[in-house]
């Protein structure tokens, strides 16, 4: 007969939680304040609270935001998760964005409200869980990635500023047939025409290029995320990476990056070897992901509905300039 020691290990449960961005078309979001009484009264966060026992998220979050502001959800979508451990506990934050509602929004249980923009956030403290929260809300829902060798130097910039004029402020410089003194020419006229509409500027693969350029931040090719071991080593403003599976997902998970591509999503002209995810299998991989996550693969912009429907930021595109 054995004699196995089991040890004794408190395992903490994980408390669920729900969180709503409430947008307005202009990106205005909604913050609250924790009423007295509660734990970190005072701070400022989502309107939501914790998932009770046999509830959906989605059912949990209408009902929170019935309780609390009087509001019935149209249209949500979910978004980023996130495991934060308090002293008190160690919850899994469930984001949604909500981009539709009805009914008088009217704070329900005395708690103060205020619509904020991301960039201008006017109120403090805010529950230190949502730190990254606050920065995914700054990213746009179109990452446009220049196909320049392809089409033409000249053609690029056009189009390049042409889709900045409409709205473009997130762009990816990945020309990976130019050549290097040639490419740095291309990355500064990007870059001049992108700094007065603040839109960011990321460099594929050439970290030394981005801190030449003072480009905004480095997107990393999947090969390139396995091989990464610490964060310090990407040094360098924002970090993307592309990503194909869940090893890579929690790699840059791991390393800390601001936000990936997954695909392809669909078939695709410039990856014809990769066999297409589809939505199911995307939407699967990023369910409880804690970055944001651009889709990526014979994207245009009527497949940005979907895509946020199955929890990504928005799309990544070639076509996305054009
Ligand atoms: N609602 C909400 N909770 C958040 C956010 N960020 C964050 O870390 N949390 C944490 C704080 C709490 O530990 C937990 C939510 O628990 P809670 O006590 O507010 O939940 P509840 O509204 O159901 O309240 P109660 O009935 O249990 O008093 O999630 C956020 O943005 N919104």
């Amino acid at each position: 007969m054995s004699h196995e020691v089991v040890p004794n290990i408190e395992l903490t449960p994980i408390v669920e939680v729900v969180a709503a961005v409430i947008l307005q078309p202009d990106g205005q979001f909604l913050l609250t304040q924790r009423p007295k009484g509660k734990l970190y009264s005072g701070y400022w966060e989502f309107p939501g609270g914790k998932v009770e026992t046999g509830e959906s998220l989605l059912y949990a979050l209408e009902r929170e935001l019935w309780e609390e502001l009087g509001i019935h959800i149209r249209y949500a979508h979910p978004w980023i998760s996130r495991v934060f451990t308090y002293a008190h506990a160690t919850v899994r934050l469930h984001f949604f964005r909500v981009v539709d509602w009805e009914g008088n929004l009217t704070p329900r249980e005395m708690q103060a409200v205020c619509w904020q923009i991301p960039n201008q956030i006017e109120v403090s403290p805010i529950l230190p869980a949502n730190g990254p929260i606050l920065q995914a809300l700054l990213l746009p829902p179109l990452y446009a990635i220049t196909h320049a060798s392809e089409i033409g130097i000249e053609l690029a910039l056009q189009q390049i500023e042409h889709a900045l004029q409409n709205g473009l402020r997130l762009l990816q410089i990945r020309e990976k047939q130019m050549e290097r003194d040639k490419l740095r020419e291309f990355v500064e006229r990007v870059l001049a025409f992108a700094r007065p509409y603040q839109a960011k500027v990321l460099i594929n693969s050439d970290i030394e290029l981005a801190r030449e350029t003072r480009a905004d931040g480095v997107h990393f090719t999947s090969s390139q995320l396995m091989s990464i071991s610490r964060q310090t080593d990407l040094g360098y403003g924002l970090g993307s990476a592309s990503c194909h599976n869940a090893e890579e997902l929690y790699t840059a998970e791991q390393l800390g990056l601001d936000f990936v591509v997954l695909g392809p999503v669909q078939s695709t002209l410039s990856h014809p070897g990769l066999p297409p995810l589809g939505w199911r299998k995307f939407a699967s991989l990023i369910r409880g992901y804690s970055l944001p996550v651009y889709a990526l693969g014979g994207m245009s912009s009527r497949d940005l509905v979907i895509a946020q429907e199955m929890g990504a930021q928005g799309i990544a595109t070639m076509r996305g300039i054009a």
